[in-house]
């Protein structure tokens, strides 16, 4: 465990704020978007997202598609993984600072100080190296997780071409700006596993995943039917009244939402909304969580700088560092 700290971004003064319960009410509506036919309806969708975006900064996306058979596998894949003794994932332990490899029970929010009750692995392209779980320990597992993370890129960059038509940059913009085949790509998969419920629950101040916002400009979280807690503090006044709305759990329904540095990009424009994933509670499903997470991170290089210029200029590298550097214990 840690104390909390004063961080020196507005962002995390703002987190330390929010760790309680607050009230669950699911007052506010998180739209449901529909992606089919997606180049004749492109400002249909793009009118849908940007009011998404705008005022609640959670939506989710259907018809995307990433096919139920490809995520299906991932997660078959993501499961096997977590299964594996803890020893042999170790061999492929997350380095200090880096979004990359395996950790267990590392990660603590400026906003509970408790640590969450899950662990990740994490991919980051150029930064495995000797990251990977080898071929004889679980065969298949880079190549499935690979694809799959081409596939989700590829999607959050069509969603950010939408966002960037609505700020009058180029369209392609936000793709050159997380270039996948750049050393300085910094956009990274996910996947998690949340632990079961021991003895201690919610009550005890344990979260699977404290309340946060995201550190990137657009993340895509993959969810199983079943598998519930993702809640968003969304919505007009929900951050004052500290009330939560679930973003139901369902196969194939992608949940997404606008990060910090999205926010910044856009001059405020587009909402960075907290959410967090609550432990469950008797009577509810308590076994384990799995989620798989794309986060949309500007390659290194990349200026941050909105329309207006709101705010000085700041490369994705250093924005990126002060958020990872708060935020985990070791
Ligand atoms: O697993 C989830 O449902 C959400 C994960 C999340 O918010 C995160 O890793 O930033
Ligand atoms: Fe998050």
């Amino acid at each position: 465990m840690t104390t909390k700290q004063h961080y020196s971004l507005d962002e995390l003064n703002l987190e330390t704020r929010i760790g309680g319960m607050g009230v669950e009410n699911d007052c506010t509506e998180i739209p449901l978007i529909d992606f089919s036919d997606f180049e004749n309806r492109r400002q249909h969708i793009t009118e849908a997202l940007w009011q998404a975006a705008t005022q609640v900064g959670f939506f989710q996306v259907e018809n995307h598609g990433i096919t139920l058979d490809t995520i299906k596998q991932t997660f078959g894949i993501a499961e096997s993984y977590f299964a594996l003794p803890a020893e042999t994932k170790a061999l492929n332990a997350r380095p200090k600072g880096q979004n990359v490899g395996w950790e267990f029970m590392t990660q603590v929010r400026p906003s509970t100080g408790t640590q969450d009750q899950k662990e990740s692995y994490q991919i980051t392209l150029p930064h495995m190296a000797s990251l990977w779980p080898q071929e004889q320990v679980l065969a298949d597992f880079k190549s499935i997780t690979l694809a799959f993370e081409q596939q989700a890129w590829a999607l959050g960059m069509k969603i950010l071409s939408c966002f960037a038509d609505k700020l009058g940059f180029e369209r392609d913009f936000f793709t050159r700006a997380h270039d996948r085949s750049s050393p300085e790509y910094q956009s990274t998969l996910r996947l998690l596993h949340y632990l079961p419920l021991q003895q201690q629950g919610v009550d005890a101040g344990l979260w699977r995943a404290g309340a946060h916002t995201d550190f990137d400009c657009l993340t895509m979280v993959f969810q199983k039917t079943g598998q519930d807690g993702l809640q968003a503090c969304a919505g007009k006044d929900a951050q004052d009244a500290l009330s939560w709305t679930s973003a139901k759990a369902q196969d194939g329904i992608i949940t997404c939402n606008i990060g910090d540095m999205l926010m910044r990009w856009s001059d405020d424009k587009l909402k960075s909304t907290l959410h967090r994933v609550r432990m469950p509670r008797e009577g509810e499903y308590q076994g384990s969580r799995y989620s798989l997470a794309f986060f949309c991170q500007a390659n290194k290089d990349m200026i941050i700088q909105g329309p207006e210029n709101k705010y000085p200029p700041i490369s994705a590298e250093d924005y990126l560092n002060l958020r990872i550097q708060a935020n985990f214990a070791k």
